[in-house]
């Protein structure tokens, strides 16, 4: 089992990567770099080697480095994972949410009636299901929120923008900005895809006092420190 997990920023990938070593004082795996200036760092699990990327903020990043990757090694599993903002009351800041939807949440068009998105106008998919039971275990072990996580190329600021947005998508656990792009990647390639989101700060008005990166950040590195095994064990029920 190998699995490729596509982080937007080196802080995340150095928690997933902690989270992913066995024993705190076992030496730290190197990172390589892959064409395009990617960095990349392999970690050996028992049954599974685990490739943690950082492939740069944003969906079209997200979707240039997973490509970039998928294209030169072959995977099972694609794991989008990073920091989020939750949707209150269900996601507070220090919380995991792990999709079981990845929703391309503003791409689309306005129009007088309102949003309508990429395949209300005929293109392609604006959500990517991950695998039910992998989604189902993942959140179990690690005791995430089990929800739709939307993916946007703007941060929400406003009460005004959560509000539209849970309007729309009224399940929804998380917000971040590369599940869709990572998942695009994985799609085109025939393979499944989950995403992981610690969360860091509330969707809604913009509060930098608020931001918790650091607690997120080692709620990220905790939920890898139990999906390691998760992803093997659903890897042998072949639930895909
Ligand atoms: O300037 C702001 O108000 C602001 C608020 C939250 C996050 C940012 C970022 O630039 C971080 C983007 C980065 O982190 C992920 N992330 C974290 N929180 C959120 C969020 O509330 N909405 C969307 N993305 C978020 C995202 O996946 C990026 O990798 C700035």
């Amino acid at each position: 089992m190998r699995a490729l997990v596509v982080t937007a920023v080196a802080a995340e990938a150095d928690s997933v990567v902690a989270g992913l070593t066995p024993h705190p004082d076992a030496p730290g795996p190197e990172p390589r770099t892959l064409p395009g200036g990617y960095s990349i760092t392999r970690r050996d699990l028992a049954g599974i080697a685990l490739d943690v990327l950082v492939a740069g903020v944003g969906p079209a990043a997200a979707a240039a480095g997973t490509a970039t990757a998928l294209a030169l090694a072959g995977y099972d599993l694609v794991v989008s994972a990073g920091i989020g903002g939750g949707f209150a009351p269900a996601a507070p800041p220090g919380s995991l949410v792990v999709a079981d939807a990845i929703v391309a949440a503003d791409l689309g068009a306005e129009t007088p009636e309102g949003f309508v998105d990429v395949a209300g106008l005929g293109f392609g998919h604006a959500v990517h299901l991950p695998p039910a039971g992998l989604a189902a275990l993942a959140a179990e072990a690690t005791g995430a929120l089990l929800a739709p996580v939307l993916t946007v190329s703007t941060v929400t600021g406003s009460a005004a923008r959560a509000a539209e947005l849970t309007a729309r998508h009224p399940q929804a656990g998380a917000e971040a900005m590369e599940g869709f792009g990572v998942a695009e990647a994985a799609a085109a390639h025939g393979l499944p895809v989950l995403e992981v989101r610690a969360v860091s700060n509330a969707v809604g008005p913009r509060d930098r006092d608020a931001w918790r990166i650091g607690e997120a950040l080692a709620a990220l590195g905790g939920g890898f420190r139990v999906l390691g095994p998760v992803f093997v064990h659903w890897g042998e029920r072949h639930d895909r």
